[in-house]
């Protein structure tokens, strides 16, 4: 066993151990947590959860406080929140919260395995054509005064600490952020690795916002209780949240909807819990929220704590906004890459394609990015069905050019492995064993597209939401280069390799490769 595996092996056997007394402790009914009103409450939050903010309604503009509840529900009124397919364990489940994603155009944002495409809060020229242009508007001005008044919470913490030197030796869970002028120039590949802080405008520069939406009156959901504490039913389960950039500020606006008049319902509050991760000493805490009000995990509160979210009686709306790491999540970035590829697809005199380069790294990132443009971009954006790319309007000439440039990729495939059976043993079986791993996956991830919802779950889709597989074709289609179904070349490709050669030289004839010349 390797190194690595060894030592991720090592790292699994002590998170289960952990898990393990987690739930002993748990089993034992143990397990504490406080809410404000408890006296130990402020010295808890100030000694284990100090990055964490809670502000009134008065943190925000009153015109913006106007705005805001017509924004969200103009969003909702014209069906933009749903839940969302993502896979757990390795199961494909629905979120019990809706939600939609508002960000700085061309952005995208992924948690688990589902890659969001941003709804853009800004037009660049055009003027504002629709009411739900408006609405994501107003989130993008939230965002703004958002950044602003996490720029102010994290310069108050940073002045309440005594010692500035204490934040590094009181370790990670306790540390404020540091400004630090000079990485605001870098440009995102430079960034440092994840261990260091990124200054205050980068840690709150916030470039997406994922807005959740939840009707607990909705018969459809049957929310789990929450299972360490006993906080209550779960509309979000514990999780820190992914794909950020590390040690950057999530903030959170809450909105829950009145239902006047209706003195039956129930009017019991959200709350947003939090624990310290694998900690089962330090209380849980947990907190209510009314409409209006904010809350801000600070820094790297969401790197060390875990929350969650309870809910309460009624409909709620947050907006959550979020730094995220988008080095590979941009339009402009795998436009990048594409080009990267293209830039080894040459033309023969004739006017055919032909590779400009058979070496070996070059092979390699093409057929990396072959991968990569089909299975994080194109497949992620139309797998969200119809209604999904209607909605993002500006994405759609965007996706098309995009798979222009991979149907060329494709070709590029094609041609490559036609040098591989051409050339002599040696070349040819260098250029399969490059072109191996990436056909394999290729293969294996289309499967596992056309997997993703088993017959049960597409006959209780609306048709609005069901996944379109583009790029799809017949086999036999001759307008492509190659089949969808890679088997055969995948076979063909195993008997070029020198180790191929070797263990089946007798049947090496009857393998004729079955793609499209
Ligand atoms: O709704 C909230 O308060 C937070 C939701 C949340 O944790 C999330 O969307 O990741
Ligand atoms: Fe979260």
């Amino acid at each position: 066993m390797s190194k690595m595996s060894k030592k991720r092996q090592n790292e699994d056997q002590g998170k289960e151990l952990k898990r393990k007394k987690l739930l002993s402790e748990v089993a034992r009914g143990k397990l504490q947590f406080l809410m404000p009103d408890h006296p130990d409450f402020k010295s808890l939050m100030r000694e284990k959860y100090f990055n964490f903010a809670h502000e009134p309604c008065s943190c925000i503009p009153t015109s913006l406080q106007e705005e805001l509840p017509w924004a969200l529900n103009i969003l909702h009124h014209h069906g933009y929140f749903y839940r969302d397919w993502v896979k757990v364990k390795g199961q494909t489940v629905q979120t019990p919260v809706s939600r939609t994603l508002i960000g700085e155009p061309e952005t995208t944002y992924k948690y688990l395995g589902l890659r969001l495409f941003a709804i853009p809060w800004c037009f660049g020229d055009h003027q504002v054509e629709s009411e739900v242009e408006l609405a994501c508007g107003i989130i993008g001005k939230l965002n703004d005064h958002f950044k602003a008044v996490s720029r102010k919470l994290l310069l108050e913490r940073a002045a309440e600490k005594t010692e500035p030197e204490s934040c590094i030796s009181q370790g990670a869970a306790q540390s404020p952020l540091h400004h630090s002028p000079n990485e605001e120039t870098k440009s995102c590949s430079e960034q440092k690795p994840t261990t260091c802080s990124p200054s205050i405008e980068e840690g709150t520069d916030f470039n997406v916002v994922l807005i959740n939406y939840m009707d607990p009156k909705d018969p459809d959901l049957r929310l789990k209780a929450e299972p360490y504490y006993g906080m209550g039913p779960l509309a979000v389960s514990w999780h820190m949240d992914s794909n950020l950039v590390q040690g950057s500020t999530v903030a959170v606006y809450n909105h829950t909807c009145s239902s006047d008049g209706d003195s039956s319902s129930d009017s019991s509050d959200w709350m947003v819990g939090l624990k310290v991760s694998w900690d089962i000493e330090t209380p849980g805490v947990v907190v209510p929220l009314q409409t209006g009000e904010s809350y801000f995990m600070l820094g790297d509160l969401n790197d060390t704590h875990q929350h969650c979210v309870v809910a309460g009686g009624q409909a709620r709306f947050s907006t959550t906004h979020r730094v995220a790491d988008c080095c590979q999540g941009t339009l402009p970035y795998i436009q990048r890459r594409c080009k990267e590829a293209l830039s080894n697809l040459g033309e023969t005199e004739n006017g055919e394609y032909k590779l400009t380069s058979l070496a070996a790294d070059h092979l390699e990132l093409t057929e990396t990015i072959h991968n990569e443009v089909e299975f994080e971009w194109l497949r992620q954006f139309w797998m969200q069905g119809s209604r999904h790319a209607v909605e993002r309007k500006s994405w759609v000439p965007a996706m098309e050019h995009l798979e222009a440039d991979w149907h060329k990729m494709e070709h590029m495939t094609k041609l490559a492995v036609e040098e591989a059976n051409v050339l002599d043993d040696e070349e040819g079986s260098a250029i399969a064993e490059v072109l191996l791993p990436h056909l394999e996956e290729r293969q294996k991830l289309r499967q596992d597209c056309l997997d993703k919802f088993s017959p049960k779950i597409l006959e209780t889709m609306h048709a609005d939401f069901l996944p379109i597989h583009r790029p799809k074709w017949e086999d036999d289609d001759l307008s492509r280069p190659l089949p969808f179904d890679l088997s055969n070349i995948i076979s063909n490709m195993r008997l070029v390799t020198k180790h191929g050669k070797k263990s089946c030289i007798s049947d090496s004839e009857s393998s004729d490769s079955d793609y499209h010349s």
